[in-house]
């Protein structure tokens, strides 16, 4: 059996496999050299089966280590050596082993055993030894280097096992072609590419969940003009073109001194003015002069260059300039249209406006900008064990918390919400409060009923009012979905489990909201992060666990589970900050592995 193998470094990396005997070292040795005067710089993993040791015992090294130190690493201007006692169970893990070489050092690693892992590897094959060949069994062999009397494959490379530069030909080769995998993102959808999904039965992918829902959402036209400080997280609805530079002068950006670079020589220079933010200094700086200067305030014509007052000293309007060597002609000035030249675009029609744009639109004297009116979702649960949270809880029941979580992302995303409240489960009132609702709201949100439960009236309520789709999603959680149109109004029937609504929400209702808003950037992000623990899925599933990432004390950002991963358990998500995406490829990740998430603190 072959083991996934994922190379973790941005070289190449080529295995060399064959039974013992074969004459593995024998040839590497050969061709590290031959490598080498190809201008190939190499780093060689090998793998050994016995207790081995490097160091010399009665060297200081050797006798630190002996003595309980885990780690040794021992320097000089030539080499270094970090030595680990690293008892493993079974064979050292070749990830780890590979994080450890330096990748800007070398072009290739060679890896020599490993044989079962699934990475690239060359086989060697003697014929006379009467050993089985790897490749049968192997489909990562890429070439066989063997004598005359081996049989290969036509879709194997074949190798002369004693012809050194051969070899050295085919590996240069491999390493010249080699190209990094792309990052290979657990839901990958095209807003162009609609697939169509094939009846209510049949499960779909995320992704083509995600794309028929985006298919039926067309951006909203309508806009409003708003005071800036009135908009909240809303959509830029045109190209936001500046009328002015930012900053509008050439000014410092220290408190200091300034003059032109050119007089650096003619120091001790004269200081002939001071000058504070908002003034300038009207006349031209003539040569060995300088200005006192503030930061902020206009940089005189003829200066070109600050010195931050702490590197000067100043005696009798004479300026002495410390560390001169140091200075460079232009630092600290603040070119005038540096940050937005006039006539340029500030900010793209489609931009969501946060604090950081909002402050730009100020900076650039607009009060009021054009927006696109708020998407209005209205938003109700089903269920006749669903009840109103602050009045008593009846038997058998539970607390709606659906509505809540649905009407704060919804309002998190800039939308007017409308809250419809608990909707009896019956199919009359379920067909009137969907009819009335669709006249009010852009977006219409339940929960709950879209399964195969017997009192699920909504399907029929909403086969009375409109067109609706009942999805079986490959995830978990949110398996169930129903997704339709109502007149205008687009229909989301989210599951009932509380989880399972948040990650539908996410998934499928927010880029739907995003794209009707009018907002350009959409598409969920997703960022690498490695797996703390071995994390588990099924192959045919997008799984969304839910995740604590944090940044671990190597700088990398790692990722957990918050434990128990029931799709009624809000705490999972109360505890999470991110949802840990394993794609419908995948059912294990190791620890130690990359794996994607979807921070989420935007949205709750
Ligand atoms: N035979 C099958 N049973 C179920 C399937 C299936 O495929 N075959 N799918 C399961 C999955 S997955 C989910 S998710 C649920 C979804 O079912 P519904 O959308 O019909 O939801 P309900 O049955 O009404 O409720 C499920 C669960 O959620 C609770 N709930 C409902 N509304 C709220 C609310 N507003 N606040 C809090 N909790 C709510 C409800 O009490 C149930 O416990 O179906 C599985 N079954
Ligand atoms: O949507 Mo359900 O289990 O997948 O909660």
């Amino acid at each position: 059996m072959t083991v996934v193998f994922s190379n973790p470094l941005p070289i190449p990396v080529l295995g060399f496999c064959a039974y013992s005997g074969t004459g593995k070292t024998t040839l590497l040795k050969q061709l590290i050299p031959a490598l080498n005067q190809r201008g190939i710089r190499l780093a060689v993993i090998k793998h050994a089966h016995h207790n081995f040791d490097v160091d010399i015992p009665g060297k200081d090294s050797f006798e630190m280590r002996k003595a309980g130190a885990k780690q040794v690493l021992v320097a000089s201007h030539v080499r270094w050596a970090l030595m680990t006692e690293d008892p493993v169970e079974d064979d050292p893990k070749l990830q780890h082993l590979l994080r450890q070489i330096e990748a800007d050092k070398v072009d290739i690693v060679l890896v020599e055993g490993f044989k079962k892992l699934a990475l690239p590897k060359i086989e060697l094959h003697r014929a006379a030894h009467n050993k089985p060949l790897i490749h049968v069994h192997d489909e990562n062999i890429v070439a066989i280097a063997c004598c005359e009397d081996t049989q290969v494959p036509d879709s194997l490379t074949r190798l002369d096992l004693n012809n050194v530069a051969q070899i050295a030909d085919f590996v240069e080769r491999y390493k010249n072609n080699w190209q990094a995998p792309k990052a290979q993102l657990p839901i990958c959808f095209n807003d162009a590419d609609i697939p169509q999904p094939t009846g209510s039965e049949q499960g779909i992918s995320v992704s083509q969940g995600i794309s028929t829902v985006l298919s039926q959402v067309a951006p909203t036209r309508e806009t409003e003009l708003v005071d800036l400080i009135d908009i909240d997280n809303r959509v830029l609805a045109h190209d936001i073109i500046s009328e002015i530079n930012v900053p509008q002068q050439t000014n410092s950006a220290m408190d200091g001194y300034a003059f032109a670079f050119d007089n650096l020589s003619k120091t001790p220079l004269k200081v002939v003015a001071e000058v504070l933010a908002g003034h300038h200094y009207p006349n031209v700086l003539q040569s060995g002069e300088a200005v006192r200067i503030m930061t902020g305030a206009t940089v005189p014509q003829g200066a070109d260059t600050i010195q931050a007052r702490e590197l000067t000293q100043e005696q009798d309007n004479l300026l002495t300039l410390l560390e001169p060597e140091q200075i460079t002609q232009g630092q600290h000035v603040r070119l005038a249209g540096e940050d937005i030249a006039q006539g340029e675009v500030a900010l793209a029609a489609g931009s969501r406006l946060g604090a950081a744009e909002l402050g730009l639109m100020a900076s650039l004297g607009f009060n009021r900008l054009p927006i696109f009116k708020r998407p209005i979702v209205a938003v109700f649960s089903t269920g006749d064990e669903v009840s109103q949270p602050g009045e008593e809880l009846k038997p058998n029941c539970i607390y709606d918390a659906n509505r809540y979580t649905i009407l704060s992302m919804a309002k998190k995303l800039g939308c007017q919400v409308i809250d419809l409240g608990i909707i009896d489960d019956n199919e009359q009132t379920l067909t009137s409060t969907l009819s009335d609702a669709a006249t009010k709201a852009d977006i219409v949100i339940s929960s709950g009923g879209v399964s195969v439960g017997n009192a699920d009236y909504i399907k029929m309520a909403l086969a009375n009012v409109g067109s609706t789709h009942f999805w079986r999603i490959n995830m978990r959680p949110g398996r169930p979905l129903a997704v339709g149109k109502i007149d205008q109004s687009l229909f989301f029937g989210l599951p009932g489990n509380p989880v399972a609504v948040m990650v539908s929400f996410m998934q499928f209702v927010q880029p739907a909201i995003r794209k009707l808003a009018g907002e350009t950037q959409w598409q969920p992000q997703f960022i690498p992060a490695i797996a703390a623990q071995p994390l588990r899925s099924k192959t045919g599933r997008t799984e969304f666990l839910r995740g604590v990432y944090s940044i671990a004390d190597n700088g990398q950002i790692q990722v957990e589970t918050t434990g128990a991963q029931g799709s009624g358990m809000l705490n999972s998500m109360v505890n999470a900050n991110c949802l840990i995406v394993i794609a419908d490829d995948t059912a294990t990740i190791p620890a130690g592995e990359s794996v994607f998430i979807q921070p989420f603190a935007d949205l709750l």
